[in-house]
């Protein structure tokens, strides 16, 4: 079986799935998972085109580093158990930070890496091991090309107001701008819109992509209009562990009365905010949503309360909501998260079925709402495993 190889490298996780590529590209992988647990105690998971699942430790030793290329060569070695006939033709990354170079999916070599490289203190939880994974498969497999395909392309279409913070123009054409980030899974939603709401697809349309990292899109005629995610990951909606956007004066005061340096100051807008700081319990939706403590529910009814108010400024920059649609692990799984922030946007004319919500259909909006209110299931590897055919014309 001929296959591309799709990866998508977090700081503790590597996802994969295998999309094979002939009689033409699949549109569903033949095999899927993650190693999950990376700096810890990594394991496999994953599961085949019969639906059957597999489970098994991966064995390492190291560093961080060292166990991310572990994991990738055990992976291959479980792939090559698991399809003896398998050849994986080409390797297609998710790379968050593209910058202002890169507009589109991109073949990875010495420069483009470099460049990319240049990129990693604007991404400092993603981008060291999106590029890792491709060091990793270069010095696995070095025969075969790798394409690079960028959070922030979708994005590019947004006009200059909406990519321009108030700051000193020289700062603004050194590239620190607005860029926002899952842009591949908004691209994936946005093709997937007129199929589940018609003629509203062209519209004027919020997207809300709600998973450990979370933001929120607003797009026109299926393009990027604006984003709540700006120059990092970090700004916007709150999410699993990160503030989202926090009064700068915050993190001044911080470091005058509080001491806190660079190391620390990001070490709390990353990895010790949001759903887990306020909560105090769990970054994960589905233990803060299980859980009696009031913690949880302050957490909950405030990454509702953030979904609903940037709602309101992603309709003023869309010039109107004809449809609003949830996506990520939240979004597609969370009906009381749903719930609630359409409660909150009763006056934008959302009013969403309890029933359908529930069931997790793919239309949710109740049949008097103004709003069209649509649950799309996201596929960044698909569109990952897409974009790459595309680029080596395979
Ligand atoms: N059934 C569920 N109910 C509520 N939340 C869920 C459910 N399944 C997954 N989630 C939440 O989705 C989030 C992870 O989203 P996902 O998009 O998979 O993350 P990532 O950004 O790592 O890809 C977690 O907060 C998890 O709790
Ligand atoms: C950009 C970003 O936040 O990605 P993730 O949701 O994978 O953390
Ligand atoms: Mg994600």
């Amino acid at each position: 079986m001929k296959a591309i190889l799709v990866l998508n490298a977090g700081s503790s996780s590597l996802k994969f799935a295998l999309f094979p590529t002939e009689p033409q590209l699949a549109e569903k992988p033949a095999l899927s998972g993650q190693v999950e647990g990376i700096g810890a105690n990594p394991e496999l998971t994953a599961r085949d085109a019969n639906g059957e699942r597999h489970h098994e430790p991966v064995t390492t030793s190291g560093g961080q580093s060292e166990q991310h290329r572990d994991a990738l060569t055990h992976l291959f070695r479980w792939l090559a158990a698991h399809n003896p006939d398998l050849e994986i033709v080409a390797a297609g990354h998710r790379i968050v930070h593209g910058g202002i170079r890169f507009s589109a999916p991109t073949r990875l070599d010495g420069v483009t890496m470099r460049r990319l490289e240049r990129l990693i203190p604007l991404a400092p939880l993603h981008q060291p091991h999106n590029l890792r994974a491709v060091h990793a498969v270069s010095a696995l497999l070095p025969e075969i090309p790798q394409v690079g395909c960028f959070d922030t392309a979708f994005h590019r279409t947004q006009p200059a107001v909406a990519q321009t913070f108030a700051i000193p123009r020289e700062l603004t054409a050194a590239g620190v701008k607005r860029y926002g980030f899952h842009g591949l899974s908004y691209d994936y939603v946005a093709r997937k819109l007129p199929e589940v709401i018609g003629e509203r697809a062209s519209g004027a349309v919020v997207i809300a992509h709600l998973g450990n990292g979370a933001s929120m899109t607003a797009l026109r005629d299926g393009k990027s209009v604006a984003s709540t995610m700006g120059f990092t990951a970090v700004e916007g909606l709150m999410m699993g562990t990160r503030t989202g956007s926090l009064d700068p004066g915050v993190l001044l005061y911080l470091m005058e009365q509080k001491g806190m340096d660079l190391k620390a100051l990001t070490r709390l807008l990353y990895k010790e905010s949001g759903l887990l700081g306020v909560s105090g319990i769990s970054q994960d939706m589905r233990t803060l949503l299980n859980s009696e403590a009031p913690e949880a529910k302050e957490a909950v009814d405030l990454f509702c309360y953030r979904i609903a108010r940037e709602l309101g400024s992603l309709a003023a920059a869309a010039g109107g909501l004809d449809a609003l649609v949830f996506t990520g692990g939240i979004g597609e799984h969370a009906a009381p998260v749903r719930e609630k922030a359409a409660a909150l946007s009763a006056w934008l004319g959302v009013e969403i079925d309890p029933q359908a919500n529930a069931a997790h259909a793919s239309r949710i909006e109740s049949a008097g709402s103004r709003v069209a209110v649509a649950v799309i299931p996201t596929n960044e590897e698909g569109m990952i495993a897409r974009y790459t055919a595309e680029v080596l014309e395979l």
